[in-house]
């Protein structure tokens, strides 16, 4: 990898927003392949100086002195930090020699070494999840990474040493690498969770672990260089504190998602595309589509290339439709997220989606509830058996989701707001859904599907119709809970 250019000198000292974008402009547009630590160095050290507040600098205020200005960024603060980069690895791995005619691949040895030198240069003992722990620039000045951010740096030193085959695989809730002359050897870099013993160097799960959420089915986001890039922009992280961004952060991750957006980098990254649409609903930029035009593309992306395993697409759509108040939509987005997740098995690395959907479960659609019954209006959700059947298949895929799984999803904490949610749409309105039984054909060929990695969506709601697996088919917690409902309901109407 070559070192610091001079053409990169040009562009210092950075000042405002708009010299980072151009910057990203001219590696991803100019040069052979974009210099992830160069990026992340300086991403890394702009979020720092605006987010990290420091005892002896005034907390800058959300409106910046100028229309996006920044703490003037010093090459040589940059460049000390790339060349400190390089010598850490160089001094662990010998670069790929330049002379060689045939392309060099990355063997698992060398994957592993890379990981093991950024894995032995961490700090002891910190907090693993706080803010701003994923760019280079936390690596080099404190001696911390989180999870992504190790996984990254291994993607980044790989690159140092000239092994262009290595790239960064993501999950919805995990990343690992892939490298090799057809890229299809996987390898763990990182750590995943709390409490986990860490796999670094194994291949990615053949297991139990393959079913479950956290490998997305085999379906993960396998990245270019350029898909690198948008995952370090979409790891940056504006958050102040609890209730504040740092404007200029937000800004320019916001441009730079831009940026990668039109150059078509985003198109197979749904997340990043979330990401966006998250930033455009907070601050529309003007002659833009609007979110929530880009929360449908992240959800055709993840339709189009990723068989529709991932979640997140739809549970962004429906964040959106709940805020905004749209709420038979949002039951629809969360319906279909649901429909996500049925095809899983819930395994113990699944917190993060299980948090999701008891979220969802138990404060976003009791809180719909709440505000729709006190009001009397006509058109209220709960009048329309369309919500009524949106609801059902939202529970649905989560008994299904747990049917099967070692680790039991659904406990009584569950039922209750469960229970309280369907006795608000009165028996008229509930009769008009039609329950549609799968029969369990249909269930074997959905697995058969999930097996065969195939798009095995066979859920047959269009209008009030829902599908609803035969009773016996449910498992028993998946039954109990249906019988807690009717028994609920039942009394609810004598
Ligand atoms: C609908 C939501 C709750 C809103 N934000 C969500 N995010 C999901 C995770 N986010 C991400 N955004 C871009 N790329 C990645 S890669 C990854 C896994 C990690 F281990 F590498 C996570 C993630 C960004 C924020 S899901």
């Amino acid at each position: 990898m070559a070192g610091f250019r001079g053409i990169d000198k040009a562009f210092f000292p950075i000042k405002n927003v708009s010299s980072v974008i151009e910057i990203f402009k001219h590696q991803l547009e100019k040069v052979s392949e974009p210099d992830l630590a160069l990026l992340s160095i300086i991403v890394g050290a702009v979020e720092n100086s605006l987010t990290c507040s420091r005892p002896n600098a005034p907390l800058q205020l959300c409106e910046p002195m100028e229309p996006s200005s920044l703490p003037t960024l010093e090459i040589h603060t940059v460049e000390s930090l790339y060349n400190k980069f390089h010598a850490i690895i160089k001094s662990a791995v010998d670069p790929v020699v330049k002379t060689s005619r045939e392309k060099v691949y990355a063997t698992r040895e060398i994957v592993k070494k890379v990981s093991d030198v950024v894995w032995n240069t961490l700090s002891r003992s910190y907090y693993k999840d706080r803010a701003h722990l994923q760019s280079l620039y936390s690596y080099l000045t404190g001696n911390k990474l989180d999870c992504f951010g190790v996984a990254f740096a291994v993607v980044a030193g790989c690159q140092v040493l000239g092994y262009s085959d290595v790239h960064l695989a993501l999950s919805e809730d995990h990343a690992w690498v892939v490298f090799g002359q057809y890229g299809t050897e996987t390898a763990e870099v990182t750590w995943h969770g709390k409490g986990n013993e860490d796999k670094r160097g194994q291949e990615i799960g053949k297991g139990v672990s393959a079913r479950s959420w956290l490998y997305v089915n085999n379906k993960p986001v396998i990245c270019t260089r350029a898909m690198e890039v948008a995952a370090l922009v979409s790891a940056i992280n504006p958050s102040l504190n609890t209730a504040h961004d740092a404007y200029e952060v937000a800004l320019l991750q916001q441009e730079l998602l831009w940026l990668l957006y039109d150059l078509g980098h985003l198109a197979k990254y749904p997340m990043a595309i979330g990401n966006l649409g998250d930033l455009e609903e907070i601050s529309a930029t003007a002659g833009r589509i609007p979110c929530d035009v880009l929360f449908k593309e992240a959800i055709a992306s993840a339709r189009q290339n990723y068989t529709n395993m991932h979640v997140y697409p739809y549970t962004y759509q429906g964040g959106y439709f709940y805020r905004n108040k749209m709420y038979e939509e949002a039951f629809e987005s969360w319906a279909n997220a649901s429909d996500v997740i049925r095809k899983y098995n819930y395994s113990r690395d699944d917190e993060e989606i299980y948090k999701e959907f008891l979220e969802i479960a138990n404060e976003l659609i009791p809180h719909i509830m709440k505000v729709e019954s006190s009001g009397f209006s006509a058109n209220s959700i709960l009048k329309k058996p369309q919500c009524f059947a949106h609801l059902l298949r939202f529970y649905d895929g989560i008994c299904q989701w747990e049917e099967g799984s070692a680790t039991p999803v659904l406990h009584i904490g569950w039922a209750k707001p469960l229970v309280n949610t369907i006795s608000k749409f009165d028996a008229d309105v509930r009769a008009k859904v039609n329950i549609i039984c799968e029969t369990a054909e249909d269930r074997i060929e959905q697995q058969h599907n999930f097996n065969n990695h195939s798009n095995g969506s066979t859920n047959c709601l269009n209008n009030n119709n829902y599908c609803v697996p035969k009773k016996q088919d449910l498992s028993p917690p998946g039954t109990d809970l249906i019988n807690a409902i009717e028994s609920k309901v039942n009394s609810a109407e004598e």
